[in-house]
Parts: C-alpha cells; sequence; structure tokens
C-alpha cells in the first residue's frame, strides 16, 4: 500500500493570511499531496506572542481561512502539550501515532534561514523532508537537506495585519474576509 503523503504547515497562524494559503495551495499541487494540515502552536521556539489572542482564536480563525478547500485540515497536536513547541517532539509523536504517513515539513525561506538554530534538526531533518518556499528578503540556502518549491512570492506577513489593525488601516485582501470578519467581530489587534 502507498504511503500517505501530508504537507504540515506550522505556524503561529496569528493570524492565518493569504500568505499561508498561497504557500500550502502550492505545495499541495506541485508534489501532488493527499492533503495539508495547518499546525498551529501552542508556544513558539524562536519569538514570543504579544498578541493577546487566545488559542481558540487563533483555531477559530484557521477554521475560517481553510473552510472551503476539503484538503485542507487543522493538526492540533502541538496544542496538547504545554510549552515551547519543538517541531522534533511533534513529528516523534506524530509518526508514532501514524506510522503510515510521510510528512513533507513546508517552510518559508525565513525559516530555511532559521533552520541551523532549531531544536534537534540533524535528527528531525532525518524524519522529514522540508519543502521551502521563497520569501521576500530572505535567502533559499541551507546546509540541511531542504527540497525547493517557487511560489507567487508575497510581502505578508501576520505581523503587518497586527500594525494595521492597530492603526486601523484597511486589511482587505491581504486574508479571507470571513477571518477579516472574526477579527472585526472580536476586536483583535486593535491594541
Ligand atoms: N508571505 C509568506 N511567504 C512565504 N512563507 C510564509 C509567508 N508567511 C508565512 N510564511 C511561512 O509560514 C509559516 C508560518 O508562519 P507564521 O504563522 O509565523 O506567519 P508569519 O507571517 O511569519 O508571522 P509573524 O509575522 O507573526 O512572525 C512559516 O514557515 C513562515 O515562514
Ligand atoms: O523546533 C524548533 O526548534 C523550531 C524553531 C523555529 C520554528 N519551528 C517551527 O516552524 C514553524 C514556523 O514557525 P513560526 O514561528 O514562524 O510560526 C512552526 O511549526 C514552529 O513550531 C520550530
Amino acid at each position: 500500500m502507498q504511503k500517505q503523503r501530508i504537507g504540515i504547515l506550522g505556524g503561529t497562524f496569528d493570524p492565518p493570511h493569504l500568505g499561508h494559503l498561497v504557500i500550502a495551495n502550492e505545495v499541495l499541487h506541485t508534489l501532488k499531496l493527499d492533503q495539508i494540515a495547518f499546525m498551529p502552536n501552542q508556544e513558539p521556539p524562536h519569538k514570543v506572542r504579544k498578541s493577546g489572542t487566545t488559542e481558540s482564536d487563533r483555531v477559530r480563525m484557521l477554521e475560517l481561512a481553510i473552510r472551503d478547500n476539503p484538503f485542507f485540515v487543522i493538526e492540533k497536536i502541538e496544542l496538547e502539550r504545554q510549552g515551547k513547541s519543538y517541531s522534533l517532539d511533534t513529528i516523534k509523536m506524530l509518526k508514532e501515532r501514524n506510522p503510515d504517513v510521510e510528512y513533507y515539513f513546508i517552510i518559508g525561506a525565513d525559516m530555511v534561514e532559521y533552520l541551523p538554530k532549531w531544536h534537534g534538526i540533524e535528527e528531525l531533518a532525518e524524519l522529514v523532508t522540508f519543502i521551502g518556499v521563497n520569501r521576500p528578503d530572505y535567502a533559499l540556502e541551507s546546509p540541511y537537506p531542504v527540497q525547493y518549491i517557487e511560489v507567487p512570492q508575497m510581502d505578508i506577513s501576520s505581523t503587518l495585519i497586527r500594525e494595521r489593525c492597530k492603526k486601523s488601516f484597511s486589511i482587505k485582501y491581504l486574508l479571507p474576509d470571513n477571518v477579516i470578519h472574526y477579527i472585526e467581530e472580536n476586536g483583535l489587534y486593535e491594541s
């Protein structure tokens, strides 16, 4: 039996935006994967979250963002454990639960640059195939094995969206309309 092939897009998704959706879709189709699992982290290993959104806000926004795509799912495994969400621990747990799945870990070029600092990177690189996608202002080079996929470049980040909300500046077209409604209804990122 052929193994199931799943792309994992790990992230903070605070909030999810079109950059996430476009890279997920490009990788899904280029590699003909079975599905893409968006995996929100509990506590990002390399940055401090200051936005004030709750875990359930981030999950709800992701649910809304991927709602119309049957190939997109949410993997909540990192929300089940406290502390920093090291990818090595997560992938080991996922492989234990699903031994017949091959995992493709999708990362933007900022994370490709950061790979040497990932916890247990040598071991992790043996367990997954890293898929690197371009992102403005970052190089796509790594001493670790990374398969590169060229995606339409978008200078959108969650930081940009949070900053715009704070200034009451428009965020239309940068993320799905239903996520924008959620942000507005719940007054997220206003301060
Ligand atoms: N516009 C983009 N182009 C390519 N990759 C992206 C883009 N936005 C996010 N990514 C990648 O998606 C993954 C999850 O990103 P994350 O949820 O941290 O979003 P972010 O926009 O980088 O957030 P923040 O601005 O808060 O740091 C990371 O691997 C990141 O490199
Ligand atoms: O395990 C690590 O050391 C590690 C270091 C940096 C980032 N990551 C993972 O890379 C993914 C993207 O991270 P972020 O912070 O840009 O959302 C997310 O799943 C993180 O948990 C993992």
